[in-house]
């Protein structure tokens, strides 16, 4: 997209058409706005590499406001140069109109509070704020059991899940499930819409029960809530119709 031809076409949706306006007037004013916000609204671009991981909400949050992006993705040959131009030498990365916002829960924390998706008030917020860094610290916890999961490290799959995965997986999960989940009579972990937390957590239940079906059969309401945020509609047609990827 060029300053050119949108400085043109604001220019052109600003001139006022009186005639066509005394004929179709709810018609005239819709298309004058919608000229206009086209005009107006950002250019967003997200990098990372051809996989869901850990820019998959902030692409699920632009799935949702049905906001369009250029969804960039590397591959590993073109990788190192792009490295170079990165604020912090990883991804993933976003340009909003050319400025540059790194790490993936502040990508998605900023996208969420733009797009609605981040509670309905700032107790809210602040409340959905904490999930999500609940749900890093539990990543983070159990970040030597997934690469061999995922068969990208050697390693004894099922030694790592009795010795890694399962404790951390039950410090965590009934936590979210009894003191939030079982609270919130909405479904969601916090108020009545759906948050960048609750993308967070069914994008987890979602990919580790891709290899471990049985993962979760201790927390029927992590695989419920899991199906009803990835039956929003917009999620729903994103999901299906996104590269596929294992994770
Ligand atoms: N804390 C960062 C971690 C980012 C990160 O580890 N990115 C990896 C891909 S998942 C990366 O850029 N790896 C390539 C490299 O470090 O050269 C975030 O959440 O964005």
């Amino acid at each position: 997209m060029t300053d050119q031809p949108n400085s043109s076409k604001n220019a052109d949706s600003e001139k006022f058409n009186p005639k066509e306006f005394l004929m179709h007037p709810i018609n005239y004013i819709r298309s004058f706005c919608a000229a206009k916000d086209e005009s107006t609204m950002p250019h967003y671009k997200l990098t990372y590499f051809d996989l869901r991981g850990r820019a998959e909400v902030s692409r699920q949050l632009f799935a949702l406001a049905g906001v369009p992006y250029e969804d960039n993705r590397l591959n590993f040959e073109q990788w190192p140069a792009f490295k170079q131009t990165t604020p912090f030498g990883q991804i993933p990365l976003l340009e909003v109109d050319g400025t540059m916002i790194a790490q993936s829960i502040t990508i998605a924390r900023f996208l969420a509070r733009r797009f609605g998706y981040i509670g309905a008030n700032d107790i809210e917020a602040a409340q959905i704020d904490s999930l999500a860094d609940v749900i890093m610290d539990y990543h983070n916890e159990q970040k030597h059991f997934f690469p061999v999961l995922m068969g990208r490290m050697p390693g004894d799959k099922d030694a790592l899940y009795k010795e890694i995965y399962e404790p951390v997986r039950d410090k965590y999960l009934p936590i979210l499930v009894e003191k939030f989940l079982k609270k919130n009579p909405n479904g969601y972990l916090i108020g009545s819409k759906v948050s960048y937390a609750d993308l967070m957590l069914a994008e987890h239940i979602s990919v580790y029960m891709n290899v471990l079906p049985n993962a979760f059969d201790k927390y029927p309401e992590l695989i419920a809530h899991k199906e009803k945020v990835q039956s929003l509609p917009a999620l729903k047609q994103w999901i299906e119709t996104r590269p596929k990827t294992s994770y």
